[in-house]
């Protein structure tokens, strides 16, 4: 939204944008010169990089590459302004809330039509039928098509998400929805086979170099190991301002940490670049006589020091990784165990709920093969209670590689299974518990047959011939009952 006119609305919770110059952004200012300071410091204007960086074409919207290449559906419609309603899917920061704008600077540079976005986090239903109003006045006496951008889409109910149906049906709207939630499960059914889903990715090392050094050199820094560059021998123009140096390596770095966020890494590069130049304007840093300010790979690592560990603990990734730790295990792989293991507890898992899983899966797939297994687990679990993070996460660890190698057996799993299915497809009424198998604690009861014929079984010193089961299901054997049925 670089050349956009933003103007809000009074609740501010909506934002229309007027016009927009979708040509190049501020990426492609002449970086010879590095720029000095007190420039560099305006440049920020307290602004988030991520935000100043925000691509307006296609032409610097870099990576997704599967869904917007050459040749991609995606691309053709972008291009010939044919833009259907969509839901962006993917993680934060990939850039869904990008291509939105992307697309919406395309189709007005084209056609006649309005951009509104909405985020779900803040906006009522009263504000969305507010803007299906505009929509239907804008359309009906200027003939102005609306693109109604939603981010968030996710964490609006289904009333609320009811509300655009008829509209995205009969055209008013034109919906982009943005997710980072798999739309199958957080978008209402009929929303979404009226929209085309499309799936973007984490941005790749590759792409969000690309994206870094655009914004280095938007800021005039430049890049040392890129060009010819060393710094003994840079520019040592007759300015007295520092000038501003970044290694290739502290770019690739960030590139790496930022699990493909392209956001998280432009923050993260922000921080860098402020830090020093904050300590060069305090006095802390020792400029040579190059008056040289470098940015190395420590900096930017500081910075960024496990936050690109990205775990939403109430979204997807929460069942996926608890799946893929719940598989290796199951397939006796101990390293890939300790991976999820190690991937949901960085990222700030509850452990108790990872210990909970474990003491579950002692019983459903290690089971009779080693009952020891659920002992171990259920001390873990007690254990971690007890210690709680990070103390319990060897103990965790040490469960989840005992279960990892333990045999395997899902045959009480199974057998409890088919019980439940023999009492769910029972016709008629259940069968009564067999007399002689009933306590007789009372006259009444012992002269009506209960516990009549029962025999106890220490009593005798050969096995006893005795039905536990009630006549009808006598000789059932749940261990191989799914095989008979
Ligand atoms: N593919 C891309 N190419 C260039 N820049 C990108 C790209 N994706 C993201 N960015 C940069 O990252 C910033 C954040 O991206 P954006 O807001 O589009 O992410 P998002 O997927 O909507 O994230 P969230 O789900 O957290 O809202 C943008 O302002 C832009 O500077």
């Amino acid at each position: 939204m670089n050349k956009g006119m933003k103007r809000s609305t009074p609740n501010d919770k909506m934002t229309v944008i007027y016009s927009s110059n979708p040509g190049p952004t501020n990426g492609t200012r002449n970086l010879a010169q590095p720029m000095q300071t007190r420039t560099l410091d305006k440049l920020f204007d307290n602004k988030p990089l991520a935000e100043k960086m925000r691509p307006n074409t296609l032409e610097y919207y870099f990576g997704q590459n599967k869904v917007l290449g050459e040749n991609t559906m995606l691309r053709s419609l972008v291009e010939t302004h044919d833009i259907p309603s969509l839901l962006l899917w993917g993680p934060p920061g990939c850039g869904k809330t990008t291509l939105a704008h992307i697309i919406a600077s395309n189709s007005k540079s084209s056609s006649n039509s309005r951009f509104v976005a909405l985020s779900a986090t803040s906006a009522s239903t009263s504000d969305v039928r507010e803007v299906i109003k505009q929509s239907q006045n804008e359309l009906r006496l200027f003939k102005r098509k609306t693109i109604l951008f939603i981010d968030e889409i996710h964490r609006f109910n289904k009333t609320q998400q009811d509300t655009f149906l008829p509209h995205v049906e009969c055209g008013t709207i034109t919906l982009i929805g943005a997710t980072t939630e798999n739309p199958s499960f957080q978008v209402n059914a009929a929303l979404l086979s009226r929209c085309s889903v499309i799936v973007l990715e984490k941005l790749s090392v590759e792409a969000m170099e690309t994206i870094l050094i655009r914004a280095v050199h938007s800021l005039g820094i430049r890049v040392l190991g890129e060009e010819e560059d060393v710094v003994g021998s840079l520019d040592s123009s007759s300015s007295s301002e520092p000038q501003v140096y970044i290694e290739q390596k502290a770019v690739r770095t960030i590139a790496h940490l930022c699990d493909g966020d392209a956001r998280n890494g432009l923050n993260g590069l922000q921080l860098a670049v402020q830090t020093r130049m904050n300590a060069a304007k305090l006095g802390h840093l020792k400029l040579d006589t190059s008056q040289t300010i470098l940015i190395e790979e420590d900096h930017v690592k500081e910075g960024m020091q496990r936050s690109h560990i990205l775990y939403d603990k109430a979204g997807e990734e929460h069942y996926n990784c608890i799946s893929a730790l719940h598989k290796s295990m199951r397939g006796s792989d101990e390293n890939a165990s300790l991976y999820w293991l190690g991937r949901m507890l960085e990222g700030g898992e509850d452990p108790l709920y990872v210990a909970r899983r474990l003491v579950r899966f002692a019983s459903e797939d290690v089971g009779m093969a080693d009952p020891m297994a659920l002992t171990q687990a259920v001390s873990a679990f007690q254990a971690s209670h007890f210690i709680g993070m990070p103390e319990c996460e060897v103990i965790l660890a040490q469960c989840v590689v005992y279960l990892a190698r333990a045999p395997k057996s899902v045959d009480i799993y199974k057998a409890y299974g088919n019980v439940k299915a023999c009492l769910r497809t029972h016709k008629g009424p259940l069968p009564s518990v067999p007399l002689h198998l009933r306590n007789a604690p009372t006259k009444l009861m012992k002269d009506l047959g209960y516990a009549k014929g029962y025999k106890y079984n220490p009593a005798f010193s050969e096995p006893v011939e005795q039905d536990y089961l009630p006549e009808e299901l006598k000789g059932i054997n749940f261990f191989t009952y799914a095989a008979n049925n």
